[in-house]
Order: structure tokens, then C-alpha cells, then sequence
């Protein structure tokens, strides 16, 4: 149980976080199966992409650490054998998908488990289409829970539309469709993060993007590179927030990732009145546009998210809420039933903790309804393994008029093993 107390006094400095969670899955797994040694630099050394790197090591792929910088040495598609070991995920959704997506097309046998929320997440949006292009793919309730097993090879392109949302899915099938015969093509239902397209690219493969539909050539080689991955929008997502509720406070956030498919809480925190500055870096890597965040204290209003934007700050809605419940008037969070098939059902926890600090927010069957402003005022809360809620209550309690003792509070080193240290080093 980790206990929080209010700050008697704001935020301010200059916080670089560490480098983006979906980047840093995505660097090893493309180096893995690319052709010679990549460096990857800023890699986030959180427990989901340790997990990453841990599932190819199994595979025989060499793979060296120093500090937050990677090497990994690829031979080609061929660079992947059986592993002798189950392949270990832990609470990695991205780390499960992805990997179901390179495995379909290698001529060997694997079993994926990872931790028991993951047991409950559905992997059947990536085992239908895997099959569909002829991977053998089996688990709990035929093939949608782990431990999932694979035997793959021998791929045929398909067209797909997908039935949600979902970059992971998106990424799945386009990992799939690399290695299979023929162009596959994806039509997203929503447009999600383009990372996986951007590194396709970054690694010397084609790709063709037009609106929401997308295409890939089977058969394509890929050569290795070097990556410099941005900080995580969506860990600076949780200072972004601290600064604008703490009264008297002023953030800078240097690095940011600021990909337009992931940057949607900008967008949001500009319409309900926050202060918030943006300098796009002029030397922006060619994989990612990247940039500074400042953040103010200011007087917020409620307002309405749904549709397009919502893929685009899925992982930020935990912490949006505790925005909303400071805000002026309701806020409205729709079209997001994916929140429940996270971490945790993070419609269901968000309402609860924050409930519990005494908001006024009820849950709707596809997100969630905050009327604000209102005082929070601590109490007895959980992450309930959740990284995201884990930091999102940790935030809140820099508001709340009594502290607030946080259980589970060790989920936050998933994504921001360094959270609470970089956290520290802010409070004036
Ligand atoms: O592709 C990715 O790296 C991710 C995609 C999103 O999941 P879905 O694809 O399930 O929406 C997001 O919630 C997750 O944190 C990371
Ligand atoms: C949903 C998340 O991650 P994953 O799906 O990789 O477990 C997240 O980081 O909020």
C-alpha cells in the first residue's frame, strides 16, 4: 500500500519521459526479423517491452542492453526458431498481438501466456484473421484466450475489414501480411496509431496507405536501422494533467511523440480551455514527428469525446476523467466500449477509484459521464493492476484534500517504471 499525500504547493520543470511504449515493442520485433544489427536509443525499459524482448531472446534472437540503449543483431525472418520455452507476454497486450501476427508465418510451433489479466483479453480479433491467411492457432475458447499456441507458415494474403479498432489488430495482420504470398489488404473501421506502418517503412519495406485502407506485399525483406524513439505521449499524458489541474503550475515536456494518431489528448485539453503550448522539433526523427509540451494551470469546461478521436487517446481516458472532474460542466467520453477489454475494464475502474475520491462521474454503457468541478478527497484505492490507473490516481491525489493510500502501486512499472521518482523531482 503506498500512501500520497496533496502537495501544499505546484508543479513546475522540465520532465523529459521515458521513450514510448508501442515504439519500443515495435523496434525489437522489426529488428528481430530485419537483416543486420540495429541500435535502438530512448528504448523504455518497462516491464511490457522487457517482456518483448524476453519472448524473442527465446526465439535465439541476440539481443544486448546498455542502459536504455538496444542492439539487436537480425538475420531475416529466418532470424526466429522454435522456442524450447513458453513465450512469456506478462501484461503485454501489444506484445501478444504483434507477436501472434510474426508467428503465423514461421514454420514452427509456439505457446504465448502471460499474466491473468491478460488470460481475460480477447485474442480472437487477431487468431480469425491470422487463420483466415492459414495459421493454426488454438487456445482457450478456441484460439480468443492464452495460452494461445501457433503453428505457422505457409501464408496467403487476404483483404479484411476489421470489426474494432484497433492498431494492435491492424499491426497483427500486417505483420502476417509480410510474410505472406500476395498483397493483403486492411480496412480499418477507425484510423489508429500508424506506428507499425511507419516502421515498415523506416525499415526498408513498402507500404501503401490510402485514407483507411491499407496494403502490404508479401515476401519483403527488411534491413536494419538505427531508431530513436520519442518520449511517450501517454506517460506525459499523466504531467500534462498534474499541471494543468495543481494550481499555479507550469510543465515542460520535451521529446513528446507527437504523431497525429496518438496525440488526440492535445487536441482535447485545447477545447476544454487548458493551457497548452506546442513546439514541433524541426529535426524530427524521419520515423516520428516529436516536439515540447508546455502546460499550465488554468480554468477548465467540460466537453464531448467520441468517434474518430477516441483511438486516437484511448490509453489517455483514465486520466482525461480525472481532468473532466475539474473541469466546469459535464464532460461526455462515448464510443469507447474498447476500455473495457484493457488492462483492466477501465470503464468499470476509473468509475469506481474515482467514486470513491468523491467525483461525480457514472458509467455509460460505451464510456463514462463527469460533471465537475468537484473537490476529491482520498481514501483507500487501487490500481487493481492497471498501470494507467495506477498513475492517474497517483495524480489525483496531488489534489485531494486527504491523502490517498494506493494499493497495488507497483503495476505503474509496466509503462513508467520511474514514475513516482520523476514525479518527486517536479513538486516545488
Ligand atoms: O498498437 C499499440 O501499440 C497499442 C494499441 C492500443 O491497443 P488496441 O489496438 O487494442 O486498441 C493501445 O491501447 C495499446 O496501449 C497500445
Ligand atoms: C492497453 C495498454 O497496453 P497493452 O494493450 O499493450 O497491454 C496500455 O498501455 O494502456
Amino acid at each position: 500500500m503506498k500512501k500520497l499525500t496533496s502537495i501544499q504547493s505546484n508543479l513546475s520543470g522540465t520532465i523529459q519521459v521515458p521513450g514510448d511504449k508501442s515504439i519500443s515493442h515495435r523496434s525489437i520485433m522489426f529488428a528481430a526479423v530485419a537483416k543486420g544489427t540495429t541500435r535502438v536509443s530512448n528504448f523504455l525499459l518497462g516491464a511490457d517491452c522487457l517482456s518483448t524482448i524476453s519472448c524473442f531472446q527465446k526465439m535465439g534472437v541476440m539481443i544486448d542492453q546498455h542502459g536504455d540503449e538496444i542492439i539487436i543483431q537480425g538475420k531475416g525472418w529466418d532470424s526466429l526458431s522454435e522456442p524450447t520455452d513458453i513465450l512469456d507476454v506478462g501484461n503485454s497486450g501489444t506484445t501478444t498481438r504483434l507477436l501472434m501476427g510474426i508467428l503465423a508465418g514461421r514454420p514452427f510451433h509456439s505457446v504465448i501466456i502471460g499474466d491473468h489479466s491478460i488470460a481475460k483479453r480477447p485474442m480472437n480479433r487477431v487468431s480469425n484473421p491470422l487463420q483466415q491467411m492459414g495459421a493454426q492457432i488454438d487456445g482457450r475458447e478456441f484460439g480468443n484466450y492464452t495460452p494461445i499456441s501457433i503453428r505457422g507458415g505457409n501464408l496467403k494474403a487476404i483483404s479484411y475489414q476489421m470489426p474494432v479498432a484497433s492498431a494492435q489488430v491492424k499491426s497483427a495482420i500486417l505483420l502476417a501480411g509480410l510474410q505472406a504470398d500476395g498483397v493483403t489488404t486492411v480496412e480499418e473501421m477507425r484510423t489508429t496509431r500508424d506506428h507499425t506502418e511507419r516502421m515498415i517503412r523506416h525499415f526498408g519495406g513498402e507500404i501503401e496507405q490510402l485514407g483507411k485502407v491499407i496494403k502490404v506485399q508479401g515476401g519483403q525483406t527488411l534491413q536494419a536501422t538505427e531508431v530513436r524513439v520519442p518520449s511517450d505521449i501517454s506517460s506525459a499524458a499523466f504531467f500534462m494533467v498534474a499541471a494543468a489541474i495543481v494550481p499555479n503550475s507550469e510543465l515542460i515536456l520535451p521529446n513528446v511523440g507527437l504523431n497525429k494518431t496518438r496525440a488526440g489528448i492535445i487536441e482535447v485539453m485545447e477545447r476544454m480551455g487548458a493551457s497548452i503550448e506546442l513546439i514541433q522539433d524541426e529535426a524530427s526523427s524521419l520515423l516520428e514527428p516529436t516536439g515540447t509540451i508546455k502546460v499550465s494551470y488554468s480554468s477548465l469546461q467540460g466537453v464531448e469525446i467520441g468517434g474518430d478521436l477516441i483511438p486516437r487517446l484511448i490509453d489517455e481516458i483514465p486520466i482525461i476523467a480525472l481532468l473532466a472532474t475539474q473541469a466546469e460542466g459535464k464532460t461526455v467520453i462515448k464510443d469507447a466500449e474498447e476500455l473495457k477489454v484493457k488492462e483492466t475494464n477501465r470503464i468499470d475502474t476509473v468509475v469506481q477509484e474515482l467514486t470513491t475520491l468523491g467525483a461525480n462521474i457514472e458509467a455509460t454503457p460505451d464510456g463514462m459521464i463527469i460533471c465537475g468541478p468537484t473537490p476529491l478527497s482520498g481514501g483507500n484505492v487501487s490500481s487493481h493492476g492497471d498501470h494507467r490507473i495506477g498513475m492517474m490516481l497517483s495524480i489525483a491525489s496531488l489534489i485531494c484534500e486527504n491523502p490517498i493510500f494506493l494499493e497495488d502501486a507497483e503495476a505503474i512499472d509496466v509503462s513508467y517504471p520511474s514514475f513516482f521518482q520523476d514525479l518527486d523531482k517536479l513538486v516545488k
